[in-house]
């Protein structure tokens, strides 16, 4: 079977300095792997390694069979709300249409086809009602739902996202895992960031736990236990 993701011995890290060490996973097409760990832990540069913007300083890191630079074109990603500046004044629908950018060149004018996958990926996310408004004026569980609608708008065979539940309203939770569900079923494999234990044991296939080296990965039933748990958290881990 082919492979979205796979990883052996890898070691990631900036200025040649490790950030994480250890990594050994993989992901199929549509497979959901939760990346779990304490603030600092590696999460993001574990998810910013696979689109090629963290060095990898050991091991085979690959993304459908490439190095993981080349093969971003399939590759769409999610960033945390908080890294962005919500008074950009910007409608959410030209967000969404941000996603099409790379299959139309931004300086074209949006074809027929890309307002209607635009269409498509705001009413996947139930947010067709809020197309005509500033971005900046929405919640941040509705700011979240038009980040991965402008993701889903670029149809990405392998979607990152980086803590996408942080500071959203239940249902928007919502919104997001019934999206998240039906795009894994589609085919698409799933890397989601999350400090939250029970959605990643209800959400994932995968777990990949992480501190500063993975410390256990595999299914839910046997990283999210006792020792891996530890391992990873120290003594606080609540258990
Ligand atoms: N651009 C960078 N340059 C140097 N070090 C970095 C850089 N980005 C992250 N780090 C370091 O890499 C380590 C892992 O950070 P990372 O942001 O990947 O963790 P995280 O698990 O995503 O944390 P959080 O849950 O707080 O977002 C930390 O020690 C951090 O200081």
């Amino acid at each position: 079977m082919s492979t979205a993701v796979e990883y052996r011995g890898v070691s990631l890290g900036y200025q040649g300095k490790p950030a994480l060490t250890d990594v050994d996973v993989t992901l199929h097409p549509g497979q959901r792997l939760a990346l779990v760990g304490p603030n600092g832990a590696g999460k993001s540069t574990l998810i910013k390694s696979m689109l090629g913007l963290v060095d990898v300083l050991h091991g085979d890191a690959a993304v459908f069979g490439s190095d993981p630079k080349s093969a971003r074109g399939r590759a769409g990603y999610v960033p945390q709300t908080d890294s962005l500046d919500a008074d950009f004044p910007i409608s959410v629908r030209r967000v969404v249409m941000m996603g099409r950018y790379r299959r139309i060149g931004w300086w074209r004018p949006a074809r027929a086809e890309d307002r209607r996958a635009v269409a498509d990926a705001l009413d996947r996310v139930g947010l067709t009602d809020k197309a005509g408004h500033r971005f900046g004026t929405l919640s941040g569980g509705q700011q979240q739902r038009v980040l991965l609608a402008r993701a889903i708008a670029a149809e990405p065979r392998l979607l990152l996202l980086d803590e996408p539940f942080n500071g959203v309203d239940v249902l928007s939770q919502e919104a997001i895992v019934r999206v998240l569900r039906e795009l894994s079923a589609e085919g698409t494999a799933l890397v989601i960031s999350t400090h939250d234990l029970t959605m990643a044991g209800e959400l994932a296939d995968l777990v990949c736990l992480v501190n500063g080296r993975q410390w256990a990965a595999g299914p839910p039933d046997e990283t999210l236990t006792a020792g891996p748990l530890r391992k990873a958290y120290g003594e606080r881990a609540v258990l």
